[in-house]
């Protein structure tokens, strides 16, 4: 009687490994397959009589063969349990996904667990890799990812210009205070306003005056450096901090972006709209003791540019 439910027993679990839904395969030492069940069948296309024919990297040539060795030996060796995700490694076993909902991958996304299989006599003779097909945890979340960045993304820029908005700006101007604060450092804060502009929108309407900012914007965006950053710092009002830039050596930039603008012919319908720019810049100093003071600095600097006439830049001079 015991004999026989023994056997039921070992029917019903030989019937569950070949049914369920994960990848089941056990190893020997010499990475030769000895059990091989119905899901690896069906992804593989390889039935076990074709994989025991030879050790399993044969017969997968796509395996990261030596990552995966080492891995099993590690589990022969301290008889723990490993485990692998997605997020290391997207897949083990190169397997069509066939998943309807999921379809978007061509892949199955896999994790695996090895264990080590004993022997009766306690001796570690053979391992087991479980195969996980995680394709739509993967997806959900590569797909949550991709939303959350754009989200973020969106909190940060401003649609009109597609530059930083403001409060990404103070987080970014933040950062560059304390850290030319720290390692006294040089950089040079350049703030833009465009001259008249109430004009545009009184002469051409709103629409045109947006386009205006747009194209003042990408002319920035293509005129300053890589290492710098920049935002839309109100209406018509635009920020650049100049990394490791003297205010001297800012004036580059300023007379470059002043004179492109200058001779820029924006149209919209049938206009044609020129625009100038007045530039204010203040280079961080010992005085400058908060993010606010190096704002105003240059808040100052542009207010002179616009006193003296617009259409030119201008240096803050601390007071001695
Ligand atoms: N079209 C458009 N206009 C805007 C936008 N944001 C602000 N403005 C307008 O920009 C104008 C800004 O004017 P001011 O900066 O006060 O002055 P200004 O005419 O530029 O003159 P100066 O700065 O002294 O040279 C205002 O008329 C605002 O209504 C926007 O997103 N689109």
């Amino acid at each position: 009687m015991d004999n026989q439910h023994s056997l039921n027993e070992f029917h019903w679990i030989m019937d569950m490994v070949q049914t369920i839904d994960a990848g089941l395969v056990v190893l020997d030492k010499d990475f030769n397959v000895q059990l091989w069940n119905g899901f690896m069948s069906n992804h593989s296309g390889l039935s076990p009589r074709t994989v025991q024919s030879a050790p399993l990297f044969s017969h997968f040539p796509e395996l990261p063969e030596t990552w995966l060795r080492s891995k099993i030996e590690s589990v022969f060796l301290l008889k723990n349990n490993a485990f692998t995700s997605w997020e290391q490694r997207p897949y083990i076993f190169r397997f069509n996904n066939y998943r309807p909902v999921t379809g978007i991958s061509e892949f199955m996304y896999q994790n695996m667990t090895i264990i080590p299989l004993a022997s009766l006599t306690g001796e570690v003779t053979h391992v087991s890799l479980i195969i996980y097909d995680v394709t739509d945890i993967a997806i959900n979340r590569m797909q949550l990812d991709k939303a959350n960045a754009k989200l973020a993304h969106l909190s940060q820029t401003d649609t009109l210009t597609q530059l930083n908005n403001r409060h990404r700006w103070n987080n970014l101007i933040d950062s560059e205070f304390k850290r030319v604060k720290r390692y006294e450092q040089i950089s040079t804060f350049m703030m833009l306003d465009i001259d008249h502009f109430k004009n545009v929108n009184d002469t051409y309407g709103h629409v045109a005056g947006d386009k205006v900012i747009a194209e003042v914007s990408r002319m920035i965006r293509e005129n300053m450096r890589e290492t710098d950053f920049s935002a839309r710092y109100g209406g018509d009002e635009f920020a650049i901090c100049l990394t490791n830039t003297t205010a001297n050596n800012a004036i580059i930039l300023a007379d470059r972006l002043r004179q492109v603008i200058e001779n820029t012919v924006i149209t919209d319908d049938d206009n044609n709209i020129k625009v100038t720019i007045s530039i204010g810049m203040a280079e961080f100093t010992a005085n400058t003791d908060t993010v606010d003071t190096w704002t105003k600095n240059a808040d100052c600097a542009l207010y002179k540019s616009k006193e003296n006439g617009r259409n030119q830049y201008s240096i803050f001079k601390p007071r001695r």
